[in-house]
């Protein structure tokens, strides 16, 4: 079983995850970063060049090859559990961790300059608060627990969802190191 974390751009997929498979000795992997060694450049710009659908089987392919993993923690993109295909994949082979924080803290939190847009020609606070708008249910229906990052500083988050991982029977059968 994986952990997987979903999430929209910035609620903290890479950072929380990173720190919690560090203190549980568990593999990591993040998929935009995945994508961007198996591309050989930045998934920006194979959006910029080739488009979402590019981008979007590519995904759907990495998905499928990271699903193989055990006992990893997996940061998906922030757009993944937008397609039911990938959701597919990723439920047969983990549980997964919706991570959210209000619109107006994303928007904070991630750099204008250095996305690609989802929604052509938006600024980054209204292509973040579309996505939000028209595919919420998407992102609720896909997970298996839901998790704020807008409340507590990161090494609060970072012991809840250790213990989390620890205790709560949804992650039965995962093979977490409890001193850590
Ligand atoms: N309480 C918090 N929880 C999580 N992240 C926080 C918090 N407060 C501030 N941050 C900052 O928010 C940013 C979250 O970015 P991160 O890259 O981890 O998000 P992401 O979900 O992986 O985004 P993307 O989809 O763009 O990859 C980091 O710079 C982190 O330091
Ligand atoms: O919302 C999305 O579709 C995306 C979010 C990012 O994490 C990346 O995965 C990429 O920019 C796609
Ligand atoms: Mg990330």
């Amino acid at each position: 079983m994986n952990v997987y974390f979903c999430g929209m751009i910035g609620t903290g997929k890479t950072t929380l995850g990173q720190r919690l498979a560090d203190d549980l000795s568990m593999p990591f992997y993040d998929l935009d970063q995945e994508m961007n060694k198996r591309l050989g450049y930045s998934f920006h710009r194979l959006v910029a060049e080739e488009g979402w659908l590019a981008f979007r089987e590519l995904e759907y392919y990495i998905c499928k090859f990271f699903s193989q993993r055990n006992n990893s923690i997996i940061c998906l993109g922030g757009g993944t559990v937008r397609y039911d295909w990938n959701v597919d994949v990723l439920k047969e082979s983990g549980r997964l961790i919706l991570l959210e924080a209000s619109i107006e803290e994303l928007v904070h939190r991630v750099s204008q300059a250095d996305r690609p847009r989802v929604n052509k020609g938006t600024t980054i606070e209204e292509d973040i608060s579309l996505m939000w708008k028209q595919s919420k249910n998407k992102y609720y229906t896909a997970a298996d627990y839901v998790f704020r990052t807008d409340e507590k500083n990161i090494e609060e988050e970072v012991d809840e969802l250790k213990d989390l991982l620890q205790s709560n029977p949804l992650f039965q059968g995962l093979q977490v190191n409890h001193s850590g």
